[in-house]
């Protein structure tokens, strides 16, 4: 589903991807560990087409119909466009915008798409609520307490039915029980048998939950499990 291969990334003189590949296939997690500053968030950024490897390449399989496409090829709108349509993202912080409800949260990605307004809001509702977030819709981010607010990051996520979930230490702010409520919705929703979760994390038991861990030490892959 997607391959990526001999990555390598450096900002000026530090090399923060060496030659790193990975393979994921259609329902598998993978979760992403190793030292502060070895390179885990910027295999995230380049696995999920935000920023470009200076070498190496990202291969996503095409839904039916479609080819595949090396995200290192593309254009800023094309990777941007390919983003929105295949890519759900969970953040540390939510990242929800705060001039807008829940549920306008949750319909953007949909609208973005060129969704009908009514469908893109009854898809925000259904999605809020299989978080326990039903009849939040119209809640304001403000009000919302910190899981809360994860959890309709991940529905925002989830929307546009991503065929991979990129998460970058997604429970990272919350107290262990509301990150393991949170850990269990981002999973029950992204590991679907078609679609894929990629993890960003420090917490052993979040990798746990993972089908696989890929362990980086210095911008290298020390090991796979
Ligand atoms: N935009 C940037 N400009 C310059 N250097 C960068 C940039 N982004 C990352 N780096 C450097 O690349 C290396 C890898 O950074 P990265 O953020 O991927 O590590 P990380 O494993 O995610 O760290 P952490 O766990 O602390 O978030 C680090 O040495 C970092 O300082």
């Amino acid at each position: 589903m997607l391959r990526a291969t001999n990555l390598c990334k450096a900002f000026g003189e530090r090399r923060a991807l060496i030659d790193v590949s990975v393979d994921l296939t259609p329902g598998e997690s993978l979760a992403i560990m190793g030292p502060s500053g070895s390179g885990k968030s910027t295999l995230l950024h380049t696995l999920a087409g935000i920023s470009a490897p200076d070498s190496g390449s990202v291969l996503l399989r095409g839904r039916a119909g479609e080819a595949t496409s090396d995200l290192g090829q593309l254009g800023d709108a094309a990777r941007s466009a390919l983003r929105l349509a295949r890519f759900g993202f969970v953040f540390q912080q939510s990242m929800l915008i705060p001039e807008l409800s829940a549920g306008e949260n949750v319909a953007l990605p949909l609208l973005l798409l060129g969704h009908d307004r009514a469908a893109a809001f009854r898809a925000a509702d259904a999605g809020l609520s299989a978080l326990g977030l039903l009849g939040s819709g119209a809640r304001r981010v403000g009000e919302l307490s910190g899981g809360e607010a994860q959890r309709v990051a991940i529905a925002r996520a989830l929307a546009t039915e991503p065929t991979l979930v990129f998460a970058d230490e997604p429970t990272g702010a919350l107290d262990s029980d509301t990150a393991s409520a949170v850990l269990d919705a981002l999973i029950a929703g992204a590991a679907r048998p078609e679609s894929g979760l990629i993890i960003v994390t420090h917490d052993d038991r979040v990798a746990a939950r993972c089908d696989r861990t890929l362990r980086l030490v210095d911008g290298r892959i020390a090991s796979t499990l």
